[in-house]
């Protein structure tokens, strides 16, 4: 596990919501080293996830002993609303029953972040699947599906058939930020199936 920490969801359909983020080392879709970014099948990654050595990372001997940590992460009294987003990486690479069930003792609800291409457990509370084009989408099914947008091969109507609840449109992070931004701005503007999911937590600086 790279890390652990507390902060705001930053994106799509729990936006704002206080959450414990777990972010698990390791990806399919890209080793993580900048060198391979180019033949990756994903390239367009923001996020650091090799290793396990940032804030509250580490190696955890089962699932229990995790999710004591996730708990011990969430600062509030109580445990009314806990929340937690399994990131990564990856995550379904390494999410599996037993820890979707300590989590779940601990009283929280759980979310997920996932590229789609690993079908998921069953007991996650809110999925969020976010297809990449030149992957295999397996799990097409969940709450939300946000499409990071553009990506040159996919059509975002061709995702409407899926079974999800909400479907939004997030914009590239990256040299084209901008531009980005005004053409998902605008495709949602005439397309309202479709919501704009912003990454909230970069626009005010928390991790
Ligand atoms: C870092 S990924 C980790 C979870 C999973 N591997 C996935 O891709 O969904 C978390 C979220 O950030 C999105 N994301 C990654 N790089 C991005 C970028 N450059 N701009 C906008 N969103 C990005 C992903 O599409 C995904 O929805
Ligand atoms: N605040 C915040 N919200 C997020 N939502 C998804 C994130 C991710 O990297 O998976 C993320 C993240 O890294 N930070
Ligand atoms: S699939 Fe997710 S974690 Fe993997 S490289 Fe792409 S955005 Fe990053
Ligand atoms: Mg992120």
């Amino acid at each position: 596990m790279k890390e652990l920490f507390h902060t705001l969801q930053g994106e799509g359909g729990q936006t704002g919501r206080a959450a414990v983020f777990c972010r698990f080392a390791g990806c399919n879709l890209w080793t993580g080293r900048e060198a391979d970014r180019e033949k990756a099948t994903c390239q367009f990654c923001d996020t650091d996830f090799i290793g396990t050595d940032g804030p509250g990372g580490g190696r955890f001997d089962n699932a229990k002993a995790l999710a004591e940590a996730i708990a011990a992460t969430w600062p509030a009294p109580g445990r009314d609303r806990r929340f937690v987003v399994f990131t990564g990486g990856e995550p379904l690479l390494q999410l599996d029953t037993p820890l979707i069930d300590a989590v779940h003792e601990q009283d929280f609800t759980i979310a997920v972040e996932s590229n789609g291409t690993i079908a998921a457990p069953s007991g996650i509370d809110w999925l969020c699947i976010s297809p990449k084009a030149g992957s295999t989408l397996l799990q097409k099914s969940g709450q939300e599906l946000k499409l990071v947008y553009p990506q040159t091969t996919f059509d975002p109507q061709d995702f409407l058939a899926l079974d999800f609840e909400q479907f939004w449109l997030q914009p590239m992070d990256g040299p084209d930020q901008k531009t980005n931004t005004d053409a998902a701005t605008q495709y949602c503007l005439e397309h309202p199936r479709w919501r704009l999911s912003l990454q909230t937590h970069k626009l005010i600086g928390i991790p």
